[in-house]
C-alpha cells in the first residue's frame, strides 16, 4: 500500500522588520525575527479516505497544502507520499502566463509520457472544464472561479494517489460543482485520496470522514468529521460571543505562541518515538540531520530503514544452557544405574559378557583379601567401579582368557575349570537355608563362580552338610 503521510511539520517564516523597532539597548525587550505559522502537525491517509482540513483564516490551511504538495519546504520533519499529489486552488499553481491549454498540456505530459494518453486526458480535462475559448487566453486574465475550474480539472484527470482541494469547491457555480463531485466520488472509490481544505463546511461533510482543525499551527482536532465540526462551531459560538477588546487578547495571546514557539519540543517527540522504535542516544546526530536538515521522508517509513530493535544479550549460562543440561542429565543416568546395580548386589560380570578371566580373577582375588571386616555391599560397588574402568583393557587378552560370565553359559568346561582353578579356594561347610546367591555375597563372589568351583549346575545341588569351595 502506498504511503500518504506527514509528521512533525513545522514552518518558521522571518518576519518583515518594523522601521521603528525598539532596540535592546533602551532597555525594553527585544523581538523575535520569525513566527512559526506551522508548529508540529501530523497526518497520515489511506487509499480512498478524504480528509477536511478547517480552521479560522490565517490558521496554515494553504501552508500546510503546499507542503503536502511538495510546493513548499518545510522547517522540520519529513514528507513521505509515494505517488502522484496533484494540487489544486483558485489562484496559485498553475504558470499565468500559458494560456490554459498549454497549462493542461504542460502538467499531463509530467504525469504521463505515452502520447496516446496525454491527448486522451487533455481531452479529458478540456471536456470536463467547460472552459471554451477561454483555454487559448493566458491564465493570467482568468478569474478566480475560471482559475480555480481549470486547476481543478486537471488535478482530478492527471492520474492522482492523493489530490488537494484548497479552497476551491466555494467558489464554484452550481452546475460545475455537480460534476466534480461526482468525479471526486468516483476517485474517492479507485481509492485516490483526498485532503480538502473549505469555508463552506458542507463540501468537507460530503466526502470527508476525518476532518483536521487547524488552530494557528497547531492541531486543535483531528478525528470522525462530525465531532471535529461540532467542536469548531462550539469554538465560532464562543469567540463570535467576545467583546472586542477580549477578541483582540484572544489573538495576540494565540500569535505570541507562535512567535516564541519553541521547536525542540517537537524534535523531543520525534526522539520519543525513534527511541521506542530501537533508536538509541548513538543515533542521536543522525536523527538531528533527518529532522532539521534532510526532511525528506520519515526514517521509520523506509523500509530497508526499518531498525532491528537490539536484542537483549544472551548470557554465558544460556548460550551454553543446553550443554551443561546435557551433561547433567548423563551423571544422573550414570550414578542411578551404579546405585541400582550396588542395591540389587548384581555383578557387572554378568552384564558385560566380554569382561576377561585373567584380569577379573586378580581383581576377584583382590577383592577377597581385603573382604573381612567389610561390608559386602560396599565390596560389590567397588568390584563394579573398577571391573567398568579396567572393561576396555580386558577385551585385549581375549586371545589368552576367556569371560567368567561366558564360560558359564557357552564355554567349554576346560576352559572354565581352567580359569576357575586358578582362583585361591578355601572350603566350607553348607548350613542348612545356604543359598549360592547368600554364599556368594557372604565369600564376594558370584554364583557362576562358587557354580564353577564346585562344578554345580543349580541351587537343588547345594546340600545342607556338604563342604563346597569357595574363593579365599
Ligand atoms: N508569504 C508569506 N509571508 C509571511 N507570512 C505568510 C506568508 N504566507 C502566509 N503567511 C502567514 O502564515 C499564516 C498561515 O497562512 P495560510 O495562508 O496558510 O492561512 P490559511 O489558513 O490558509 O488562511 P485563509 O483561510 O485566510 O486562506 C498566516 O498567519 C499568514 O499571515
Amino acid at each position: 500500500m502506498e504511503k500518504i503521510e506527514i509528521k512533525y511539520i513545522t514552518k518558521e517564516l522571518s518576519l518583515v522588520k518594523e522601521k521603528k523597532e525598539p532596540s535592546s539597548q533602551n532597555g525594553s525587550l527585544e523581538k523575535p525575527d520569525s513566527f512559526w505559522p506551522l508548529r508540529g502537525i501530523s497526518l497520515s491517509l489511506i487509499p480512498g479516505e478524504a480528509v477536511g482540513l478547517i480552521g479560522i483564516n490565517g490558521a496554515g490551511k494553504s501552508m500546510l497544502m503546499q507542503i503536502l504538495a511538495g510546493r513548499l519546504k518545510q522547517t522540520t520533519g519529513f514528507r513521505t507520499i509515494d505517488g502522484n499529489v496533484n494540487y489544486a486552488s483558485s489562484c496559485k499553481g498553475l504558470d499565468e502566463k500559458a494560456t490554459g491549454l498549454e497549462n493542461i498540456q504542460r502538467l499531463l505530459e509530467k504525469r504521463e509520457t505515452d502520447e496516446f494518453k496525454v491527448s486522451h486526458l487533455v481531452n479529458g480535462v478540456t471536456d470536463f472544464c467547460e472552459l471554451g475559448e477561454w483555454l487559448r487566453r493566458p491564465v493570467a486574465e482568468y478569474s478566480s472561479g475560471l482559475y480555480a475550474r481549470l486547476s481543478l480539472a486537471i488535478a482530478l484527470f492527471a492520474n492522482p494517489q492523493l489530490v488537494l482541494i484548497d479552497s476551491v469547491l466555494n467558489v464554484l457555480d452550481i452546475p460545475f460543482s455537480q460534476r466534480v463531485n461526482r468525479k471526486i466520488q468516483a476517485l474517492k472509490d479507485s481509492g485516490v485520496a483526498f485532503v480538502i481544505a473549505d469555508t463552506n463546511l458542507v463540501n468537507i461533510e460530503r466526502f470527508c470522514e476525518r476532518t483536521l482543525w487547524l488552530q494557528f499551527g497547531h492541531v486543535q482536532a483531528l478525528g470522525p468529521t462530525a465531532d471535529v465540526m461540532l467542536q469548531f462551531e462550539y469554538f465560532q459560538d464562543w469567540i463570535r460571543k467576545l467583546t472586542l477588546p477580549e477578541k483582540n487578547q484572544y489573538l495576540a495571546d494565540r500569535q505570541a505562541e507562535q512567535l516564541r514557539f519553541d521547536v525542540k519540543k517537537v524534535y523531543e517527540e520525534f526522539k520519543v518515538e525513534q527511541f521506542k522504535n530501537g533508536f538509541t542516544r548513538k543515533d542521536e546526530p543522525k536523527m538531528r540531520r533527518a529532522f532539521f536538515k534532510d526532511r525528506g521522508a520519515d526514517p521509520l517509513a523506509v523500509p530497508h530503514q526499518q531498525v532491528s530493535k537490539p536484542q537483549p544479550k544472551q548470557s554465558a549460562f544460556q548460550r551454553k544452557g543446553w550443554l551443561k543440561l546435557l551433561l547433567a542429565l548423563v551423571c544422573l543416568i550414570v550414578i542411578g544405574f551404579g546405585g541400582y546395580l550396588i542395591i540389587s548386589g548384581e555383578s557387572l560380570t554378568t552384564l558385560l559378557p566380554s569382561f576377561k578371566t585373567t584380569s577379573t580373577t586378580k581383581h576377584l582375588t583382590t577383592s577377597t583379601k581385603n573382604k573381612k571386616g567389610k561390608n559386602h555391599h560396599s565390596s560389590q560397588a567397588k568390584k563394579v567401579t573398577s571391573q567398568a574402568k579396567n572393561s576396555s583393557s580386558l577385551s585385549s587378552n581375549s586371545s589368552q582368557s576367556s569371560s567368567v560370565s561366558s564360560a558359564s553359559s557357552s564355554s567349554s568346561s576346560s576352559s572354565s575349570s581352567a580359569s576357575s582353578s586358578s582362583i585361591a579356594t578355601q572350603t566350607i561347610n553348607v548350613n542348612s537355608g545356604d543359598t549360592l546367591e547368600g554364599l556368594a555375597q557372604k565369600y564376594a563372589t558370584t554364583v557362576d563362580i562358587i557354580k564353577q568351583l564346585n562344578n554345580i549346575s543349580s541351587e537343588s545341588d547345594l546340600k545342607a552338610g556338604s563342604i563346597i569351595k569357595v574363593p579365599k
